[in-house]
Parts: structure tokens; C-alpha cells; sequence
């Protein structure tokens, strides 16, 4: 994988994620974490070589397929992309509004997910107005309230204490408990001690650990 004419920042990686599995992204900072996680949620093509996504090989699927693809992945980016005119209730909601749910029958699942993560208190506010922990928590909230098949998250503590980092991991834990696929990418190594996962890492442009057997039902995401 390469960015335009630029130097290869991905190279030779073959990564399964098993379907219901947990897995941790390590790396040193340029590494290629995000990259790798953009290729994994198809906001990015690979320049050579094949991203698989829910046992379709995506080069092959019509965007409208695609569409639908991109549905079933939750994703908490380090720029947290939460829409400003929204507030953070509305923001969270987003997803079932999409999905063309109806919104007597999620409020409370909203509600409830608002305070599991702390931001009861904030759901009228705007984002500018929200702190980067409060934004980061929001924006793992939209990612998680449709229960997506998987789940990519980029530093997805990076903003927050470690008391609240624990209590999302428990998230991303219960998310994975119900079946989700979880990836995520983290600097933050006392997340990675307080889950049994896999870890694997990036050098490089290079992985370590990416290869497994895929899990009894030989599904993979
Ligand atoms: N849009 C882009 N255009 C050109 N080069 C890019 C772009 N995004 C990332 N890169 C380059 O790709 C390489 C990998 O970057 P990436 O953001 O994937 O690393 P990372 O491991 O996620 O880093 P960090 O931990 O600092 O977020 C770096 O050399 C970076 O400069």
C-alpha cells in the first residue's frame, strides 16, 4: 500500500481476523496502523494485493454493495468525525436513523449507552463544545449503538483517563462477547494487559502475529 507516488507504507501483509475475534494493533508511531485499519474499513484501496470483508473480496462488489458492507463496521477514528450540527445524542443515534430504524424503539437504547459511557449529562451538546475525551467517548458510542459486526478502533483511549479507558475496553469487551470482530490500534499497553487477546504488530509497514487459524466455524471477517 502507498499513498499516491509515495514510498511503500504497507508491504507484504496478510492479516485474518477471525469472526468473533479480538485483536490488538501495536506499532510505533508511522508505523502504518491507520493505514492498515483504513484498508480494513475500505475507506482506503490497496494498491496491490486483496481485502476480503465478511468472505466477499470487495474489488468485486458495486458501491451500493459496498454500501451495505460498510454498514456492518463500527469505527472510532482519532479524529473522532462526529458532525458539529449535531448533538451528541443525535450524533450517537445517526447510525439506527441510517438503518431506518424508528426512533420511539431506540431512545432508550440511546439513553442508556449515553450513560454507560459518561456523557448522560452532555447529550443536548454540541461537539465543539466537547472535550477530546468526551468527543472520543461519543464517537465510541455512534461506532457501537448498532451493534456492528466489526469493529475497527484507532486509539480508541487515547483521550481519556485510565479509569474511563478501562470502562470502554469493557465495552469493546461486551461488544466482542456478543459477537462482534474488534480491532483495534493502541500505543496504550496497560489496555493490552487487561484483555486476554491477540496482539499483533506493525514495523515498518510490516506485521508480526497477523497470521492465524481461523476459529471453529472457519469464518473469518
Ligand atoms: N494521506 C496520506 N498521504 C501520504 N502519506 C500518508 C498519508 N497518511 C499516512 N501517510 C504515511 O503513511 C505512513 C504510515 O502512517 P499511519 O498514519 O498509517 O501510521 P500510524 O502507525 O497509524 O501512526 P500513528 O501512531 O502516529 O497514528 C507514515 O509514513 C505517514 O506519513
Amino acid at each position: 500500500m502507498r499513498y499516491g507516488r509515495g514510498p511503500e507504507v504497507l508491504c507484504d501483509v496478510d492479516l485474518t481476523l477471525p469472526q468473533g475475534s479480538f485483536t490488538f494493533l501495536t506499532g510505533a508511531s508511522g508505523a502504518g496502523k491507520s493505514s492498515l485499519l483504513k484498508l480494513a474499513y475500505l475507506s482506503l484501496k490497496p494498491s496491490r494485493g486483496l481485502i476480503h470483508l465478511f468472505g466477499q473480496d470487495v474489488s468485486t462488489l458495486k458501491s451500493s454493495e459496498l454500501q451495505v458492507l460498510r454498514r456492518r463496521v463500527g469505527v472510532v477514528l482519532q479524529d473522532f468525525r462526529l458532525i458539529d450540527h449535531l448533538s451528541v445524542w443525535e450524533n450517537v443515534a445517526l447510525p439506527l436513523r441510517v438503518a431506518g430504524r424508528t426512533r420511539s424503539d431506540y431512545i432508550p437504547d440511546v439513553n442508556e449507552l449515553l450513560n454507560w459511557v459518561g456523557l448522560g449529562h452532555r447529550r443536548n451538546a454540541l461537539p465543539p463544545t466537547l472535550s477530546g475525551g468526551e468527543k472520543q467517548r461519543c464517537a465510541i458510542a455512534r461506532a457501537v449503538i448498532a451493534k456492528p459486526d466489526l469493529l475497527i478502533a484507532d486509539e480508541p483511549t487515547g483521550n481519556v483517563d485510565p479509569e474511563i479507558g478501562a470502562r470502554l475496553l469493557r465495552l469493546f469487551a461486551e461488544m466482542n462477547r456478543m459477537g462482534a470482530t474488534v480491532l483495534i490500534a493502541t500505543h496504550d499497553l496497560g489496555l493490552i494487559e487487561n484483555v486476554s487477546a491477540r496482539t499483533i504488530h506493525l514495523q515498518d509497514g510490516r506485521l508480526s502475529g497477523g497470521r492465524v487459524p481461523a476459529n471453529k466455524s472457519g469464518r473469518t471477517t
